[in-house]
């Protein structure tokens, strides 16, 4: 997959391949990552890339130009054409369905914005869709492009061991996390399920099931709203409840 991320902070973006998951993915070759600074784009001795707001107001705005030239390089830079996604508050909230649709996808260019946002005309000719990480406001788009990368980079066949398969994600699932545990067995007097210390895998399996089903009906019960849990999964959800109640 090719990723190319248009950004004032290429230095910033381009940690992602430095380290981790994601920096194992471009050592593979199976994340391609190339960033592009409008700032390159700029005609004037000042390189501006920026100017004040049209109807006043505080703050400046990221002009059409330069992002549109730094576009256009980025688009000519590889045959397979791009879906351009624009991370903003104002874009679509990202869940896991939405990253595995952008993981599938052979090319996307992220933009992003900075000062309080970019001209709307660069919105109206360039950009496909918009896309939040949340509702909150970040200074700009590259962490909110970095979390896309890395979110679908994980999801790229090869870009995991098996040690960590996308596969049980919590997310993949629909559900939590299960409670992990490793040694010390007890630490501050605070011991590990004992079923998890059996090594019966069937009974692992079960448990893990359960707290995450359980869990998910305590913190997220919105996650379980539009899903029909089979029987078994109902049963565990019960015994989690009574277990709860006793
Ligand atoms: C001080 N201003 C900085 C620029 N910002 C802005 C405005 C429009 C577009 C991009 C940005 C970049 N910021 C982002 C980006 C994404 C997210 C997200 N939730 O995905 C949050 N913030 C408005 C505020």
């Amino acid at each position: 997959m090719r990723i190319d991320v248009v950004t004032l902070f290429p230095d910033l973006v381009n940690c992602v391949s430095g380290c981790g998951v994601t920096g194992r993915a471009v050592e593979r070759g199976i994340l391609d990552l190339h960033c592009w600074n409008p700032r390159d784009y700029t005609e004037d001795r000042h390189r501006t890339v920026d100017d004040r707001p049209y109807g006043g107001g505080p703050g400046m705005v990221m002009k059409v130009e330069p992002l549109r030239r730094a576009i256009h390089d980025a688009r000519q830079a590889d045959t397979v054409p791009p879906l351009v996604v624009y991370m903003s508050p104002q874009g679509r909230r990202l869940d896991q369905d939405a990253v595995q649709r952008l993981a599938d996808l052979p090319r996307l260019i992220l933009i992003a914005g900075r000062y309080e946002g970019i001209d709307e005309r660069l919105v109206e000719l360039e950009v496909d869709e918009e896309w939040s990480i949340g509702d909150y406001v970040l200074s700009g788009g590259e962490l909110a492009a970095m979390v896309v990368i890395d979110a679908c980079a994980r999801l790229l066949p090869g870009a995991l061991g098996d040690e960590d398969s996308a596969q049980q994600d919590s997310f993949m699932t629909g559900l939590l996390d299960c409670p992990h545990y490793t040694r010390p067995e007890v630490y501050e007097g605070r011991g590990v399920p004992q079923v998890l210390l059996g090594g019966h895998h069937a009974e692992i399996e079960r448990w893990r099931r359960k707290q995450a089903l359980g869990r998910t009906w305590q913190r997220r019960p919105d996650l379980l709203e539009h899903r029909v849990l089979d029987e078994a999964d109902q049963r565990l959800l019960d015994e989690y409840r009574r277990e709860l109640a006793d």
